[in-house]
């Protein structure tokens, strides 16, 4: 379809969906539609089978849980076109429904700011009069619970502390790569695994010139794990999401634009409470990190060596086509990442994990000014606030190994007074701020220290 045509779609809508139980494959059916026509699309989500076939209870529980990743996954193709009206396709009760408005507004806030639509920032969801039965509670709290791996330093370290905590995690990923399959492979845990199969016209119309920009994609991957635990019998799921996820990158027009979003505390418990209404899900979702700087997870992490050889955060690793092996060493993710575990690991072994030294590099000075708030505004990437960049530099720069290194020399020289009395004071490494963690799961992460 001509972009010219797609600008002029006033409508989204959620055609249909279904479930195939006897292979796992979830078709989910959108459209855009305007006055030159509509434009199609399904996506694909393979969940994995359990060895039994599931009960008409549990089969009724996750027909909910599909019913909100129907319309949460639909922000992929809403965004080719950004049309005002967002019709949704059933009845929804109060907490369902601000859960789909903020994965539409806060969610692709980031999108809406670089393509200049602020009516997305203010977009309301029509839903249909009606009410929605009661779902049937569906307590899952004491099962084992099921670990979302990404590949990361993150994920990594809570299915640590879960198994050393004696929970008995099965490590859970969407579309695994080669970096994922590596993950599990070291951790020596049998993993679960979804496809998500994004329509490929969604691709065509991307490079015909369509809107495009960032998604939400923790909100999707979220609620394809709770629909695999819910039909495995598994209990809650544990995401690594840390502190500093929820803090935005900049306000525009007075709405706060956050790359994060649906990383963030709000985005976890506002798909808790739909979850709990919705799906009758008692314990649905929590992350372990919530409270953790991602300083204080990188010392976390430096206390784990088996995945040392297979641990990638960059997300270029991560991407559908063209994807880099491991770690770029050329983005803020890499940056940031680098510097905040080097303070807690010997240089050669920071080294070997990103194939290079990052901070003996002169070329990455611009990127980390940024980082440390010298210039610009923090990257809309997955990086941790300016403060826990600046405190990483102050413990380099008491490091023999590092105090030296052509990076950390010249930050060390740009980085403002003030900047070096706020990291002075900070409190990067004591665990705070507002987390959903149960309370049986609250020691797991002492058992890393
Ligand atoms: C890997 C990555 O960072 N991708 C972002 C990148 O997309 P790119 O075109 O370079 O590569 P692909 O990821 O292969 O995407 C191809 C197209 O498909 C669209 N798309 C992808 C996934 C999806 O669920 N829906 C989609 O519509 C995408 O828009 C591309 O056109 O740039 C994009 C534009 O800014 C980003 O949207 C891509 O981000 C992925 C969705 C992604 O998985 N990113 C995570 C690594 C990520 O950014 N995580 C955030 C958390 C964000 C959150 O709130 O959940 C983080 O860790 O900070
Ligand atoms: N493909 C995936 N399947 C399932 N969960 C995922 C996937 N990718 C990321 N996640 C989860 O989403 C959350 C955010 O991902 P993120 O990339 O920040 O974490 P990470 O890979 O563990 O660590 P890092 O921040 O070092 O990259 C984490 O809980 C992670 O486990």
């Amino acid at each position: 379809m001509p972009n010219e045509q797609l600008r002029r779609m006033d409508a989204f809508t959620f055609p249909s969906y279904s479930i195939d139980l006897s292979t796992g494959e979830v078709l989910f059916d959108y459209a855009l539609t305007g006055p030159d026509g509509e434009q199609r699309f399904t996506e694909v989500v393979t969940l994995p089978l359990p060895d039994a076939p599931p009960s008409d209870e549990t089969v009724a529980t996750l027909g909910r849980v599909l019913e909100l990743l129907h319309v949460v996954a639909g922000v992929s193709y809403y965004k080719a076109a950004a049309p005002p009206r967002l019709v949704l396709p059933a009845p929804l009760g109060p907490a369902a429904a601000e859960l789909v408005t903020a994965v539409y507004t806060k969610g692709l806030a980031e999108y809406a700011y670089r393509n200049q639509l602020p009516h997305v920032l203010e977009l309301r969801p029509e839903v249909p009069p009606g009410t929605v039965s009661p779902a049937r509670e569906y307590d899952d709290s004491d099962r084992r619970p099921l670990s979302a791996v990404g590949g990361g330093k993150d994920s990594i370290v809570s299915l640590e502390a879960l198994r050393r905590a004696g929970f008995d995690p099965v490590p859970f990923s969407v579309n695994p790569n080669h970096v994922i399959v590596a993950v599990n492979e070291a951790s020596g845990l049998a993993p679960l695994a979804a496809r998500r199969r994004i329509d490929p016209v969604l691709f065509e119309l991307n490079a015909a010139g369509a809107r495009n920009g960032h998604i939400p994609v923790t909100a999707i991957n979220s609620l394809i794990a709770v629909a695999t635990a819910v039909l495995h019998g598994l209990g809650p799921v544990v995401m690594s999401n840390e502190r500093s996820a929820s803090d935005p990158n900049l306000v525009w027009n007075g709405h706060e634009i956050n790359h994060q979003w649906s990383k963030g505390v709000e985005a976890e418990g506002l798909l808790r409470a739909a979850l709990a209404a919705h799906a009758g899900l008692t314990e649905p979702y929590f992350s372990l990190l919530r409270s953790l700087s991602e300083l204080h997870i990188a010392r976390s992490f430096a206390e784990i060596d088996r995945y040392d050889d297979v641990v990638t955060s960059c997300n270029a690793a991560f991407k559908l086509r063209d994807a880099s092996e491991r770690w770029c060493r050329d983005c803020p993710k890499c940056r940031f990442v680098f510097l905040a575990m080097a303070p807690f690991m010997p240089r050669e072994r920071v080294t070997h994990i990103f194939g290079g030294d990052l901070l003996a590099d002169s070329s990455q000075i611009p990127g980390y000014r940024e980082l440390l708030g010298v210039d610009g505004h923090k990257p809309f990437e997955c990086v941790g606030e300016v403060e826990e960049s600046v405190v990483a530099l102050s413990l380099l720069a008491e490091q023999d190994q590092w105090r030296d290194a052509p990076v950390v020399r010249a930050l060390v020289d740009a980085v403002p007074a003030t900047a070096w009395s706020t990291a002075a004071t900070s409190d990067v490494f004591t665990p705070g701020g507002p987390n959903h963690i149960p309370p049986p799961y609250a020691k797991a992460l002492t058992t890393l220290t």
